[in-house]
């Protein structure tokens, strides 16, 4: 039976939030959105281990006064340049913890919106597939190609186009090797896992996501997650 793993790769500078902390350690209702997002998989009886690759430079992860103290947690201080290149380390750095059948489920630490019912989701469909998968959910708004002068140029279809999120849900050996080929090719550089599994000519699975796995790129991101959070809890109280 293959074991299930997380990786989250944490060492991003969050330059489009413009804050003056990186963006997973901004509070999202009081907690630091890594630790919402690791809270999450550690939650999951699913889940074998959960690796958060940090920046080498990082000084405040260890000084949350809500870090949880489990076992299955480790973390590594091997964040890259690129957030494949983190991805990539932090592969390298639990090697001797997986089989290279295992799976490793990517995820942004970013994204802590993640829900219970959407990983395991993600888990039932993809943990019989030859490949692996994603989270994604099918473009919903008209899509326009701008020029130079930022005028629309032409239409797009949006027909099967769909917005990849994460987790990223592939087996360890084979996304190492992905990354690792994607390394060797000049000026590219993937934005996601499934990016470089493709690159060696295969094809992941779309698992359908849904709206409020967002990422936290920019501050209004934040104030909508915790609307959503918020509203969670009032739905709580009132069931
Ligand atoms: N060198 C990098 C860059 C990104 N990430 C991580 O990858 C995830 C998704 O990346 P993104 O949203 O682009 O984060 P940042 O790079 O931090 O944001 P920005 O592009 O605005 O600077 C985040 O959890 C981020 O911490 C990483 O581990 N290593
Ligand atoms: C992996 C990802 O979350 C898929 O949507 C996304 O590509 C990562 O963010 P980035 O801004 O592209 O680094």
């Amino acid at each position: 039976m293959q074991k299930s793993h997380v990786l989250i790769p944490a060492s991003g500078s969050g330059s489009r939030m413009q804050a003056s902390l990186p963006k997973q350690y901004l509070p999202l209702l009081g907690q630091a959105v890594v630790l919402r997002t690791v809270n999450l998989f550690l939650a999951s009886p699913c889940i074998s281990s959960v690796h958060v690759v940090l920046n080498p430079d990082d000084d405040i992860w260890a000084t949350q006064p809500d870090l949880p103290s489990s076992e299955r947690l480790h973390v590594h201080y091997q964040g890259g340049d690129t957030r494949s290149d983190s991805v990539l380390n932090g592969l390298s750095a639990m090697q001797s913890l997986v089989d290279e059948h295992d799976w490793v489920l990517v995820h942004d630490a970013a994204r802590p919106m993640l829900t219970p019912h959407l990983l395991q989701r993600l888990i039932d469909a993809v943990q019989q597939d030859s490949v692996g998968g994603i989270l994604a959910i099918p473009l919903a708004d008209t899509l326009k190609r701008a020029d130079r002068e930022q005028r629309v140029q032409r239409t797009e279809s949006r027909d099967t186009l769909w917005q990849a999120q994460t987790p990223q849900m592939f087996p360890h050996g084979l996304l190492k090797r992905a990354l690792e080929h994607t390394r060797q090719l000049p000026d590219y550089i993937p934005t996601d896992e499934a990016q470089a599994v493709e690159a060696l000519g295969l094809k992941p699975l779309l698992v359908q996501g849904e709206l409020r796995n967002l990422k936290i790129t920019y501050p209004q991101d934040l104030w909508l997650a915790e609307a959503i959070l918020r509203a969670d809890q009032t739905q709580g109280e009132q069931a």
